[in-house]
């Protein structure tokens, strides 16, 4: 059996971030969150939801502070060692899907596994199973992922962001497309497979109908207050 090692999944201190000096600042006084714990944020539109997630996944470094991901001070990374990080560990699903729109649904998940240096053939049947948990048929993982409704491709973007079982299981606003079925559907595939390996979630989102399947749950006004720990 393998055992997480005792630190956070997340912690940030005094972490800052801005676009340019004087401009609208991300400024974060204290957050932890412990492994395996699934974190519900909400907030205005441009409260800072999306620049908070891509901080976290590593897409950019904090101007100022502190961010430990997974024990990784990302505030210390290089953008190379962030994206490496990420392709490893961490699963992110963006309002912006970044499907390859000529390859099939099944390699466009596959793609994850190369990323993250594991043998395709090797996860294929867990690709098949996942998607068709998510009501992807076989016949639709074979088509052309830029076939499929933005609905489809959401469910094929938590797909491959599971695929490698992540540490951190991060998105934005996954859901904003599926109707009230694939919706709970989605929901029960992601926790259930978040919870099978203790993958932390950051799920953002603003219906109020999803709250319910987190652990936690804070505003972007809370994290500014400085909540140290979910
Ligand atoms: N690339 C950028 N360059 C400069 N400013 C940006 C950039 N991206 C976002 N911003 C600004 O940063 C602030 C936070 O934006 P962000 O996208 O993080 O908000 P959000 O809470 O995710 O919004 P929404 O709910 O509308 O998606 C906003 O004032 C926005 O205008």
């Amino acid at each position: 059996m393998t055992t997480k090692p005792k630190i956070p999944a997340i912690e940030l201190k005094d972490l800052q971030f801005w676009y340019r000096a004087g401009a609208w600042q991300l400024s974060l006084p204290a957050v932890t969150l412990e492994h395996g714990q699934h974190l519900f944020i909400q907030g205005a539109s441009g409260s800072g939801k999306t620049t908070l997630l891509n901080l976290l996944a590593g897409i950019t470094a904090p101007s100022a502070g502190e961010l430990w991901v997974q024990g990784h001070a990302m505030h210390q990374l290089s953008a190379a060692k962030r994206d490496k990080l990420r392709a490893s560990q961490i699963g992110v699903v963006f309002q912006q899907l970044n499907l390859i729109p000529y390859l099939s649904v099944l390699d466009n998940v596959l793609l994850r596994a190369t990323f993250a240096g594991q043998a395709a053939i090797t996860l294929q049947p867990r690709a098949i199973d996942l998607l068709r948990a998510l009501g992807l048929t076989d016949d639709l993982q074979r088509q052309r992922a830029s076939a499929l409704s933005v609905g489809q491709q959401q469910r094929v973007a938590i797909a491959r962001a599971l695929l490698t079982q992540p540490a951190l299981l991060i998105a934005d606003e996954p859901t904003s497309a599926l109707d009230a079925n694939n919706r709970d559907a989605f929901m029960q595939v992601l926790l259930t497979e978040a919870d099978k390996c203790a993958t932390t979630v950051i799920f953002v989102s603003h219906d109020q109908q999803l709250k319910r399947y987190f652990h936690f749950e804070l505003s972007m006004a809370d994290l500014a207050k400085g909540v140290v720990a979910c």
